[in-house]
């Protein structure tokens, strides 16, 4: 589902924040990737979106080679890639409903699409009742379901999720990854990059930890190490 083949990605100066990285992760899997702040998590998930560019190296996606995808297909890529954000980054002026259906309305889905599908995906996540609650009238928990929610409202073969409990209290951070952890046992492949700790001991999952650009250990159901 997902290679890397020696991949490095250098901003301007400095070492490489991916160096010289080559991963495989098979549809299906769950994996965290962890590792201290600088050590080129953020980088990766980047990488996987076609946000950046590597420097040398190849990335394969659901068997298309990133480097070689012509620009006027990357907006459907990216469509396959659903991403969840440390911050929400919610509409603020949309209700909950409104922010999900939004990601479909974009890729012009017909409305009798939308009404189905809404209302489904934000059951998945709990939310079926305060659907028309806007962002402000919901918690920190509540706002990153509904943007769990807005991510596979397109069913995407691939959820990225950028430390999507970093704002989250202990209780709401492991209702969050059981929620992703759901998704993930409905067939989709997760990627998760965390802090957590606590929660990544107890998910008994993949973890890929990272140091200053290189992955430093890989282990199935692994734990978070200090590097
Ligand atoms: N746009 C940029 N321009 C220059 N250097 C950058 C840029 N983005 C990241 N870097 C550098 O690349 C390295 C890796 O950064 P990255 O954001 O990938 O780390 P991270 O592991 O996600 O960190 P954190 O846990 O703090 O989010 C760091 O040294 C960082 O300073």
């Amino acid at each position: 589902m997902i290679t890397l083949d020696s991949v490095s990605k250098s901003y301007a100066k400095g070492q490489p924040a991916v160096n010289n990285v080559s991963l495989h992760i098979e549809k299906g899997e769950f994996v965290f990737i962890v590792g201290n702040s600088g050590s080129g998590k953020s980088t990766l998930i980047k990488l996987l979106l076609k946000e950046l560019e590597p420097t040398s190296g190849t990335i394969k996606v659901n068997g298309q080679i990133l480097n070689k995808m012509k620009r006027w297909r990357v907006p459907k890529y990216r469509r396959g890639v659903g991403v969840v954000f440390q911050d929400f980054r919610l509409l603020k002026d949309r209700n909950v409903y409104e922010n999900v259906a939004f990601a479909q309305r974009v890729i012009e889905k017909p409305n009798r699409v939308i009404k189905k599908r809404v209302p489904e995906v934000l059951t998945l996540v709990g939310l079926a009742e305060k659907y028309k609650s806007f962002p402000k009238e919901l918690s920190g928990g509540e706002q990153q379901r509904v943007a769990v929610a807005r991510a596979i409202v397109n069913r995407p073969d691939i959820l990225l999720a950028d430390e999507p409990t970093g704002n989250l209290d202990p209780g709401n951070s492991m209702e969050i990854m059981k929620l992703l952890e759901e998704i993930n046992n409905r067939g989709t492949t997760v990627l998760v990059v965390t802090h957590n700790r606590e929660i990544v001991n107890s998910m008994k999952k993949r973890v890929i930890t990272m140091r200053k650009g290189v992955v430093v250990s890989d282990e199935k159901e692994g734990e978070y190490h200090e590097v």
